[in-house]
């Protein structure tokens, strides 16, 4: 597609490079599709160069988009975004979708595809590597119905860079726990390659640390792809 010719949204959302980012989803799952699409444009966003005009005009289609959408606005527990146990990204865009296969007391394993969205220059952004470790390493620590616990550190090893649009394998595992503290250990790799490591601690909350967290809508990846 000629960034020139940018006119419609059926236009922006069919971007015309070899799309690494193509649905995974039900096209009966409106919302999954949706997060699709989201993803779909922060990465044509990212690779592309329009020009002015095509620039103005695909800002004024989104900003018409988001109009619409605040329509449906509601509060942080009613969101659907982040709750979508059973979708690989949850309906979030913030983080890379990590595929999970594997959610056990102790083990969870994962798969994740980076594009240029997240590019730190023709390598994963170094921000982007938390993220994705913090995302496996606390569903790992919530996993199995243990009592909610959040991130107090992570400490990751940046071993070598991740390359974009292919396959990592993410692992995280759970390496003790001492009274409300859960320790964990994670790596991502690209083919044999030791991408980056990390450590992290969770901490069980409180009673009165736990008021805002309203996420009792299943927490592992038995609904997962
Ligand atoms: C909420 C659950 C969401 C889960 C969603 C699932 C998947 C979603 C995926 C999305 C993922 C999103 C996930 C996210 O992004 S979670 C969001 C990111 N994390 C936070 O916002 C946490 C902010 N911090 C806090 O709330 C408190 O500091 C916490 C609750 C962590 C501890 O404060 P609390 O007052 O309760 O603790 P304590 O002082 O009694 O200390 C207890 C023990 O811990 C030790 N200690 C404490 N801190 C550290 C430290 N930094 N290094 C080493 N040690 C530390 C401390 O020495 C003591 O040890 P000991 O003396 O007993 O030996």
């Amino acid at each position: 597609m000629d960034a020139t010719t940018v006119s419609t949204t059926d236009d922006i959302w069919s971007p015309s490079w070899d799309d690494p980012f193509e649905p995974t989803t039900d096209r009966d799952d409106e919302f999954a599709e949706l997060t699709d699409a989201l993803r779909a444009v922060q990465e044509a966003v990212t690779r592309s160069r329009p020009t002015p005009d095509a620039a103005g005009r695909t800002a004024r289609t989104l900003r018409d988009l988001a109009a619409r959408l605040a329509a449906f606005e509601v509060g942080e527990d009613e969101q659907i975004s982040g709750r979508r146990w059973d979708l690989a990204g949850r309906g979030q865009t913030l983080t890379p979708a990590l595929h999970l296969d594997e959610v056990t007391d102790n083990r969870a394993r994962g798969r994740v595809l980076v594009g240029r969205f997240h590019s730190g220059r023709y390598a994963m952004n170094g921000g982007v590597t938390p993220l994705i470790f913090d995302e496996i390493l606390a569903r790992l620590a919530n996993s199995c119905g243990r009592p909610w616990a959040r991130t107090a550190y992570l400490h990751v090893n940046y071993r070598a860079p991740a390359p974009l649009d292919v396959e990592l394998r993410v692992e995280a595992e759970f390496a003790g726990q001492d009274g409300r503290k859960r320790f964990m250990r994670g790596a991502m790799h690209h083919g044999d390659v030791l991408v980056a490591d990390v450590e992290g601690l969770w901490i069980e909350l409180k009673p009165e640390q736990t008021q805002n967290v309203s996420l009792a809508v299943g927490r592992g990846a038995e609904e997962n792809s």
